[in-house]
């Protein structure tokens, strides 16, 4: 059985602010230490719960006016995992992203700088990785002298069947120990090709958050922390590996 991850549950109502605060923790964190917040975020579900945290204002008893806000100014924005389709497409994570979070930024704020795939290499999703791992190269400097990238903060969510990213159960690409960004052509669920983040990316970044919401995620979740199976999933993978790093134990509810 895995270790116990730093995790919390919370009603309905309470995700948003919750995870309002978690990622504006994570921001002034990044900005202190270099003046930019560098994100990865996944589809799914979570840009709607993302979006209901950083749009609507906190709503705690105990929020004022110093509380944090998101400045998007200083957003870097990546994708944790992408399908192989135009950025238009209802399948895009990006295009999911768009129009539940990027489009209902008011126009009168300063917009984050978000990264999406190329869409001219979409038959072929190793050449789309490779492409995507460049772009990583050039924002988080040289190959040669960064190991592997830092995300500031990666949210990821979790699928019924324990994948996380674009990382599937017992899939080969959980074995890759180079690569940063990793193309699949045989995704178990569609669509088939895509491109993710890798294992040892994932587990590098300074803060790893796992948001999975609703009834439908109580059994896989029960799996992946009370069951050693559970512990060989992706996200099992990502919790034993990343540690503390996994949430916050700070002012967050215990689960
Ligand atoms: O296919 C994907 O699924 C996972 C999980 O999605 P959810 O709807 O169960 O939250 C998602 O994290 C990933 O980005 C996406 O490509």
């Amino acid at each position: 059985m895995g270790r116990p991850p730093n995790l919390y549950a919370f009603s309905d109502a309470d995700v948003a602010p919750n995870l309002r605060k978690y990622v504006l923790d994570q921001q002034t964190e990044a900005l202190k230490r270099h003046n930019v917040f560098r994100v990865a975020l996944s589809g799914g579900s979570l840009p709607k719960t993302l979006a209901k945290a950083l749009l609507s204002p906190p709503s705690s008893p105990s929020s004022d006016d110093n509380d944090p806000k998101p400045d998007f100014s200083k957003w870097e924005i990546f994708y944790a995992d992408e399908r192989c389709v135009p950025l238009d497409h209802a399948d895009s994570n990006h295009a999911l992203l768009r129009s539940e979070l990027l489009d209902k930024i008011p126009p009168n704020l300063p917009q984050p700088k978000v990264h999406p795939i190329d869409e001219q290499y979409l038959d072929d999703p190793q050449e789309m990785a490779d492409q995507y791992e460049k772009l990583l190269v050039s924002v988080f400097a040289a190959r040669d002298s960064v190991k592997l990238p830092l995300f500031d903060l990666i949210l990821l969510g979790c699928g019924p069947d324990g994948h996380t990213c674009s990382l599937f159960p017992d899939h080969p690409l959980l074995r890759e120990t180079d690569a940063w960004v990793l193309s699949i052509a045989d995704s178990p669920k569609p669509p088939a090709k895509r491109i993710t983040l890798s294992l040892p990316v994932v587990l590098h970044a300074a803060k790893i958050g796992f948001v999975a919401t609703g009834e439908g995620k109580k059994g896989i979740l029960k799996k992946i922390f009370e069951t050693e199976e559970g512990g060989r999933l992706p996200c099992g993978l990502v919790n034993e590996g990343a540690g503390e790093k996994i949430g916050d134990a700070g002012s967050y509810p215990r689960y």
